[in-house]
């Protein structure tokens, strides 16, 4: 790509000269110094002189040791700047040519760019060369050239299970906060994802800029919040480019080096994978210990599986071929993978011939949420499967299992992290897979205790039997604990909003005079449809929120069933506390009706408990005929309109006699 540009291009030294004689380096910067990374500079640097020079074709890394790599992330609450940084640091190494006003570069993905918020973790390679400076500002040796792997993370909450993953790979991280929002709910998961990570965390005040920016409050904030100290703070304006010089220096002078040992048995963390067309499966790793190149057996250490290396290199930001990954260093590999199923994320990967200690690897995934996917035309079930087997391919954080409904036909179970990556994954199958689906409510996974001890997960409400209410002994749901950070003036919204949610406060407090912060154990059911919305409703759009799974709590459970002239719909059964039930069921029976035309018979619409109906509607009969509406015999006419009704019968489904819409599937979701 156009982008691409090699690694001898890194901004010169004149420029970054001039750029830090606009805005003097940060005192800070100067107080750390290389020697506390305990390496020899001076015959590093002698070394680096000599190898400095990347030739256009190919990079060798042999001239990175550890001691002159970084592994750092980019965090931050949903739009507080990452990505933006993160170009503008690509665009400053000379990594990527671009304009101001184009698409973000790691955002890759159509509907990150539609969506303008990161849902994949992206990693790319830069070039920087560095000049230490002593405490008067000069500076006291030849510049020398490092390697910095940034990996650009999503902020919205769904995802954070890919910053943690990403962190696994960094020694140090960028806490970005907007200069004018200050900290936020995902400000803080994140930081405490760094903290517990053991990275060194330099906070980045951004978006300087703009009129409303109080660098001073946030400083403050991050002071009283994370014990940050206000003096650490770099400010930056990723938009005009505003005290940008000042970060890559921080990252080198601040952060310290990937630990490793080069000369022990090759061993690397597989971070993530994804299918190309053409090379297969690609694994994206950080190679812990020893060396990794191309022609190696590799393998896995969770499969025992082997593999002969094809590719190996590093995103610079496209895959570039190096033949060697040293310790240290993050990049692809190639091997002969058929499938991303053999990829696992957490594994790993060593030499065939030697025996190592796996690495800790990852927390494994947990799903949120469940749903039903459906082809919308039955027909289309095989296209949907391999469309589903490849877009798991590159999220591996999706679970399926194949499930049937009568009403939908055959279809998936996905298990998703939350609904903003349902609704992601939706919306991928059919971008980027022209697929067309159907989904059922979202449903959390509840336990179900029987009479005869037996407990099962229930992820879908029509597994469970009707009349089993007698049966169950106990009901459990999942909670998490949501934090939510808000202008003070909206503390009374915000609490009546989450005790009719069935929250329960653990923690008020406020982080500065203008915001309160506040914890609630809440039941994941309650937060996963619409809750947030409803949030930035009664707060005026200003409240920011966060959630981490929390444990099971009792509950008192029933199935809901909405039955059309006694036949249950399958695929609109829900799991739901016995107090709301009756109100959700009479919301549902509402909202259903307006989807069914009227019909040559009547047409019941039931809200059941077991064999109790709390709500009920009708739609009263009529005579319609399609064919009625020609008249004169034109023959054309008639079959053109036959084959119409044809058509759109094709995309109702048959609930016992009466046709339901798609659209009404679609509907019932944002019923909650
Ligand atoms: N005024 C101003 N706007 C900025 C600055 N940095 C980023 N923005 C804008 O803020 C918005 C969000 O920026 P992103 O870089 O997409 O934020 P993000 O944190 O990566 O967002 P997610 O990936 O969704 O978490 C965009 O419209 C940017 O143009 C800045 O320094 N000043």
């Amino acid at each position: 790509m156009g982008y691409l540009r090699r690694a001898s291009n890194t901004l010169s030294l004149p420029k970054l000269r001039s750029l830090s004689a606009i805005n003097r380096v940060n005192p800070v910067e100067s107080r750390l110094s290389w020697t506390q990374f305990g390496w020899n500079h001076r015959a590093f640097c002698s070394h680096s002189r000599q190898n400095s020079k990347d030739n256009a074709n190919s990079i060798d890394l042999s001239q990175y040791p550890t001691e002159r790599i970084r592994n750092f992330s980019i965090i931050a609450h949903v739009d507080h700047g990452k990505s933006t940084l993160a170009d503008r640091l690509l665009e400053l190494t000379g990594t990527i040519k671009r304009g101001l006003g184009q698409p973000q570069y790691l955002d890759k993905l159509q509907v990150e760019r539609e969506r303008g918020i990161t849902v994949k973790a992206q990693t790319a390679t830069m070039f920087y060369d560095h000049k230490f400076q002593g405490a008067n500002g000069i500076d006291v040796q030849e510049p020398c050239r490092f390697l910095l792997n940034l990996i650009d993370t999503p902020g919205h909450v769904d995802f954070s299970y890919e910053v943690s993953r990403s962190l696994a790979a960094c020694q140090g991280a960028l806490l970005v906060v907007d200069a004018a929002q200050g900290v936020q709910a995902q400000t803080v998961a994140n930081f405490y994802l760094a903290f517990e990570s053991n990275l060194t965390i330099i906070p980045v005040i951004n978006k300087i800029d703009q009129p409303t920016a109080d660098p001073d409050r946030v400083k403050a904030q991050l002071k009283s919040m994370f014990d940050l100290d206000p003096n650490d703070a770099l400010l930056t304006s990723a938009k005009t480019g505003q005290g940008l010089e000042h970060v890559l220096p921080a990252v080198i002078e601040r952060m310290p080096p990937p630990p490793g040992n080069c000369n022990s048995p090759l061993r690397m963390l597989l971070l993530d994978s994804y299918y190309d067309e053409y090379k297969g499966v690609i694994c994206h790793v950080a190679v812990v210990d020893g060396t990794l190149r191309k022609g190696d057996k590799i393998s896995s250490a969770a499969t025992g599986q082997s593999y002969e290396v094809l590719d190996v290199g590093i995103m610079h930001p496209e895959l570039k071929p190096t033949g060697v990954l040293l310790t240290g260093q993050v990049g692809y590999v190639v091997s002969g993978m058929r499938s991303t199923k053999e990829a696992r994320v957490g594994d790993t990967l060593h030499q065939s011939r030697s025996i190592v200690e796996p690495l800790p690897g990852f927390k494994p995934v947990k799903h949120m949420v469940f749903s039903g996917v459906y082809p919308v035309d039955g027909s289309d079930f095989e296209a949907l499967n391999h469309a589903i087997e490849r877009l798991t391919c590159n999220d591996a954080s999706v679970s399926v299992t194949k499930e049937s409904s009568t009403a939908l036909g055959l279809g998936f179970r996905c298990g998703f992290l939350g609904l903003l990556h349902m609704d992601v994954f939706h919306q991928r199958l059919e971008q980027e897979y022209g697929a067309h689906v159907i989904s059922t409510v979202p449903t959390v996974p509840y336990i179900f205790e029987y009479s005869d001890g037996s407990k099962v997960q229930v992820q879908n409400p029509a597994a469970l039997p009707s009349n089993s209410k007698q049966r169950v002994t106990a009901t459990w749901e999942p909670t998490v604990i949501a934090t939510i950070i808000i202008p003070s003036e909206y503390v009374g919204a915000v609490i009546t909003l989450c005790s009719e949610r069935r929250g329960e406060q653990l923690e008020y407090t406020f982080i500065d005079s203008q915001r309160a912060f506040m914890k609630y154990r809440l039941p994941l059911r309650e937060i996963v449809v619409d809750f947030y919305n409803e949030l930035k409703s009664i707060t005026s759009g200003y409240a920011s929120f966060d959630y981490e799974d929390s444990e099971y709590q009792a509950s008192d459970l029933v199935k809901l069933d909405l039955l059309l002239n006694g036949q249950p719909i399958d695929a609109m059964a829900a799991i739901v506390h016995n107090l709301k039930a009756q109100r959700l069921g009479r919301d549902l029976v509402e909202k259903l009706k307006k989807f069914i035309d009227r019909q040559m018979f009547e047409i019941t619409i039931q809200a059941a408990i077991g064999s109790k109906v709390v709500a009920r509607e009708t739609v009263s009969a009529m005579r319609k005929n399609v064919l009625a509406k020609c008249y004169g015999g034109d023959v054309t006419r008639k079959r053109k309109l036959l084959e119409k009704q044809k058509e759109g019968k094709k995309r109702m489904k048959r609930v016992g006699s009466v046709d339901i819409p798609q659209e009404a599937f679609h509907e019932m979701l944002k019923v909650s």
